[in-house]
């Protein structure tokens, strides 16, 4: 396995502050606008977004919570191992709000397919919108785009795009991850 590095700490920093500009110039106050993390790995930049609003754009109030997709996946039946759920955490809701998905990587479509199944528990939002930090280009199997990229990444199937966070992995980096 090999490992090379897409984006360093900086730039990962530099592209959170443009996507939290990103959602303030469509979204203004958040007075009807909600965040939504997709578990598991969507919730760290989710939590890194909305501390980003509060703290230095100064937008208060932002609602954030967490859905888990698990259960709501068209393959979940697929696999040989026991699933494990996250934590779905929705305080608020989303009934006529404009809800953003929030995750770390795109690549089928199929995750956010789910989420967007599993968020109708919640209420019929006025709109939804997604958030990812990658995405992986030509690799979709729905049609299925951001509205607000980090960073556009091209990769083979047999590479793997993985996003590190200090939180959970000691470090903000991306790194593309080759199987040899
Ligand atoms: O567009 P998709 O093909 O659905 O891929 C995107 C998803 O893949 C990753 O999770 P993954 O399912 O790899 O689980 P992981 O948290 O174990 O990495 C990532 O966190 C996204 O949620
Ligand atoms: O490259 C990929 C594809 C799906 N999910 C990831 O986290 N990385």
């Amino acid at each position: 396995m090999s490992q090379k590095v897409l984006l360093n700490s900086k730039e990962v920093h530099i592209i959170l502050h443009r996507l939290a500009c990103q959602l303030i110039e469509k979204h203004l106050d958040f007075s009807s606008t909600v965040l939504i993390g997709l578990q598991p790995r969507g919730k760290y930049l989710a939590e890194r977004i909305a501390q980003l609003l509060r703290d230095e754009y100064q937008v208060n109030d932002i609602r954030l919570g967490f859905l888990d997709i698990t259960f709501f996946r068209d393959d979940f039946r697929r696999g040989d191992k026991p699933l494990e759920a996250n934590k779905t955490q929705i305080d608020f809701l989303v009934e006529d709000q404009k809800v953003v998905f929030i995750d770390d990587v795109l690549y089928t479509g199929r995750s956010i397919n789910a989420a967007l199944t599993a968020i109708q528990s919640f209420g019929r939002p006025s709109e939804v919108e997604l958030l990812t930090l990658i995405d992986r280009r030509f690799s979709r199997h729905l049609p299925i785009q951001p509205d607000y990229r980090g960073r556009q990444v091209d990769a083979i199937n047999q590479e793997k795009v993985k996003v590190c966070w200090m939180e959970n992995e000691g470090e903000d980096a991306v790194y593309l991850v080759t199987q040899h």
